[in-house]
């Protein structure tokens, strides 16, 4: 039995752990993050759960309707609820905010009242991906998601992928970008204190290049930096997933290795 902070009971609904608490964050969210967008700041949500991207998403989109999302990440976090192997809330975020995907969110799920889907699939690109679900590779097979994969980035180089992905999401280059960074999209070697680590994924060096490249587009406008869990792994990995974000951060305000 699970409670909300209000002790009033909590518990898994259509599949959703917490959903009360989780979509209750998440209309606060929003709020916050449409208000300070709308006031021209850069805005930077740190987590925590992957979760919180309903409300950083939804919330960016209010103030920016032509939104386009780079998502960074070793998952594609678009299970809808029912087809969840976990329950979990951060594997279903992008889920909840496709137009096409709104027949498979229940209905009735308590606390999303507020959450309607504010992305089309064509307005999101994945980078990183090496660990998917089967719900989610149907999904992203069947709606022709662009998913840029870690073969796809050994393959291509990190400068070709991040070319083909802002050239797709934003070809007249003056869309507004929403970055959604898993830091479990980066290798467990860079960034080892996070819920769910896959080996295999972007190197620190990537994931700053990709968010240079962002940012030099002149038009990214928020990063959500989540699932760094500092609770977790030796104080030296710990350390090091900190470092990691902190660069990723650092990389959305311009070049790092200034010659
Ligand atoms: N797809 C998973 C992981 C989601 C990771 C969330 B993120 O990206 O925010 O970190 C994993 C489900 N997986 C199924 C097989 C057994 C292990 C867990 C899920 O629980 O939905
Ligand atoms: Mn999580
Ligand atoms: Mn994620
Ligand atoms: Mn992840």
């Amino acid at each position: 039995m699970h409670f909300d902070v209000n002790g009033t009971k909590d518990d898994r609904v259509s599949n959703v752990k917490r959903a009360k608490s989780v979509g209750k964050a998440n209309e606060q969210i929003a709020k916050v993050v449409e208000q300070s967008i709308s006031q021209n700041h850069f805005c930077v949500a740190l987590g925590g759960d992957h979760s919180i991207a309903i409300g950083t998403i939804i919330g960016h989109a209010r103030a920016h309707p032509n939104l386009a999302v780079v998502w960074i990440d070793a998952h594609a976090d678009l299970n809808p609820p029912l087809a969840s192997p976990s329950g979990n809330s951060h594997g279903m975020p992008v889920s909840f905010l496709l137009r096409e995907l709104v027949e498979y969110i229940p209905k009735d799920l308590p606390g999303f009242e507020w959450a309607k889907p504010c992305l089309g699939v064509k307005d999101i690109v994945y980078i990183g991906l090496r660990d998917l679900d089967e719900a989610e590779k149907a999904l992203i097979e069947k709606h022709n998601i662009l998913a840029f994969t870690m073969r796809e980035v050994t393959e291509l180089g990190v400068d070709a992928v991040v070319r083909a992905a802002i050239k797709y999401i934003s070809p007249s280059g003056t869309r507004p970008i929403h970055l959604s960074f898993d830091i479990d999209g980066l290798d467990p070697t860079d960034a080892a204190s996070t819920g769910t680590p896959v080996p295999g994924g972007l190197l620190l060096r990537e994931g700053v290049y990709i968010t240079e490249s962002l940012a030099a587009t002149g038009h990214l406008q928020m990063i959500d930096m989540v699932e760094v869990n500092p609770t977790l792994g030796s104080s030296k990995e710990q350390v090091r997933t900190l470092q990691s974000a902190c660069e990723i951060i650092g990389a959305c305000f311009g070049k790092r290795n200034r010659k």
